[in-house]
């Protein structure tokens, strides 16, 4: 068994950190995709980090690393200063789409993964789902199945899947980009609460400027293909943040600017 290297004084604060890390793929004409180019990052306890970027620049990637879903190709992904090798208790992950299991009701979908990993529910399980519920809005619905509700509801259902173990990091990769413009400004609040409710690192990928200003303590704007950290920008909004954070001066300052570095990234 390899040894696990101790943390560092220089990371021992940050919760996942990339050093020097790359990703090259190789394609089916077998070419090499380079995904990610010398990444350097470090996320904080508790913080809040939107990733945004052209389209295949790597933010998706980011998130399978830190998920343990795949080994760089160069570099180290870190979490608590431990090189990430598997899929780790510590994390839940949130996709684009929902991934209800349309046979299960709405609570079994929030408890399966328990089920799924030790081949069974406790009533400890049961408990903590049913008070995730209620945290979402859902409390009404746990024996209804995905089918009779609505997308926002069943991202819901999703995000309390990904609760329930109550992960010290939160991966979610755009996870309302399938929802309507109103669903989408109402999930982002709803997350905000849980999250000020029941804080953890979260890393969210999203390609909405205005979702990455609400929600984020900080974002990290990626260049196009090969994937690089080209910025990393503050956001000094006020918490918590409501409807009128959408019309601060700051916040419409920041995404024109942000806008303007997206746009200006071209692929090279
Ligand atoms: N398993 C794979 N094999 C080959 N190429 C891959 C693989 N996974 C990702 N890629 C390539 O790596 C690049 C980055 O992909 P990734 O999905 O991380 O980008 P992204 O920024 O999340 O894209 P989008 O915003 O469109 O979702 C893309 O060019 C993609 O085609």
């Amino acid at each position: 068994m390899s040894a696990v290297p101790a943390p560092t004084a220089s990371n021992a604060g940050l919760v996942i950190e990339f050093a020097g890390v790359g990703q090259t793929f190789t394609s089916s004409d077998g070419s090499p995709v380079v995904a990610l180019q010398d990444v350097n990052l470090g996320l904080r306890r508790h913080e809040f980090v939107s990733v945004i970027g052209p389209s295949g620049c790597g933010k998706s990637t980011l998130l399978r690393l830190v998920g343990g879903l795949l080994r760089p190709t160069s570099g180290t992904v870190s979490i608590f200063g431990m090189p990430v090798t598997e899929p780790r208790d510590e994390i839940g992950f949130a996709f684009q789409r929902p991934t209800l299991l349309p046979w299960l009701d709405v609570l079994d979908n929030v408890t399966f993964p328990m089920r799924h990993k030790y081949g069974r529910v406790d009533a400890r399980d049961t408990a903590r789902a049913q008070e995730l519920l209620a945290v979402t809005g859902l409390a009404d619905f746990a024996r209804k199945r995905p089918a009779e509700l609505s997308g926002g509801m069943q991202q819901r259902v999703a995000i309390a899947r990904a609760l329930l173990h109550d992960p010290d990091i939160l991966l979610m990769d755009e996870p309302f980009s399938a929802l309507d413009a109103l669903t989408r400004d109402e999930m982002s609040f709803e997350l905000l609460r849980i999250w000020s409710e029941r804080p953890k690192t979260v890393v969210f990928v999203t390609h909405s400027i205005q979702e990455a200003l609400l929600l984020s303590d900080r974002i990290v704007v990626m260049s196009a293909r090969p994937g690089r950290v080209a910025e990393i920008i503050d956001v000094p909004l006020p918490r918590p943040r409501n409807l009128a954070t959408l019309s601060d001066p700051v916040f419409t300052h920041l995404a024109n600017e942000i806008r303007v570095k997206v746009f200006s990234r071209k692929p090279e």
